[in-house]
């Protein structure tokens, strides 16, 4: 049997005090899983809680020995001025651009300064899903991006689910996603599960 890359057992996590839980959840090699909530019930808190970076307050967070994690924040930092072009991005980011739909590539040769808010978006998402990362948490990856462009990042997650013409491998056999939105019928076209949240 292949060992999970994440369990979460029981967890209440939050900020000195309770924010979302409990939750149990387990992701296997290869899995597209859903976190989805309404605004405030917690689900970028739980993200946080697998990345170090909110307080569990009970329950337990199991990790794979020496997993290896993305996360990428509802709103992806991007400095005012940085003269760095996406394919120097996705160098530093370690990521291959092999497979990256013809409407992304074009970003490569841009200043990521001057990308719009969803060409940004996109490129930090596929940084993320092409890089080395055994485990990717995605939080609200639909940010900015136009029915066109959702098309590709559903096609990212889930290869063979988009509209037919679009082809594009992002993603990795034993990687896993955590994906949160708000949007129940994005997670409905990525994920094979759909975890409810709710705060405490
Ligand atoms: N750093 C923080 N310190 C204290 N409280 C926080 C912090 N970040 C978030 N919260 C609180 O935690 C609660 C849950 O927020 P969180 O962002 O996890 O929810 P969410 O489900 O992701 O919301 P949304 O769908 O609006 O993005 C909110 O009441 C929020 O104010």
């Amino acid at each position: 049997m292949t060992p999970a890359l994440l369990r979460v057992e029981e967890l209440v996590a939050g900020y000195g005090k309770p924010v979302v839980g409990p939750v149990s959840l387990t992701l296997e090699p290869g899995e597209v899983v859903g976190l989805w909530g309404a605004n405030g019930s917690g689900k970028s808190t739980l993200l946080n809680a697998i990345a170090e970076q909110a307080d569990i307050l009970s329950g337990r967070i199991r990790r794979a020995p020496a997993l290896t994690l993305a996360y990428q924040a509802q709103h992806p930092v991007r400095l005012a001025t940085l003269p760095l072009t996406g394919a120097e991005f996705l160098r530093y980011a370690d990521a291959s651009s092999t497979g990256m739909p013809a409407a992304l590539q074009r970003g490569l040769r841009r200043r990521i300064d001057r990308l719009s808010g969803g060409e940004y978006q996109l490129l930090c998402v596929w940084a993320a899903l092409a890089g080395h990362a055994e485990l990717v948490l995605l939080d609200e990856p639909t940010n900015n991006l136009d029915p066109e462009r959702e098309t590709l990042l559903v096609e990212m997650l889930a290869p063979g689910r988009a509209a037919p013409g679009v082809a594009v491998r992002a993603t990795r056999a034993r990687r896993a996603v955590l994906v949160v939105s708000h949007t129940r019928a994005f997670l409905e076209r990525v994920c094979s599960r759909v975890i409810e949240i709710t705060g405490c």
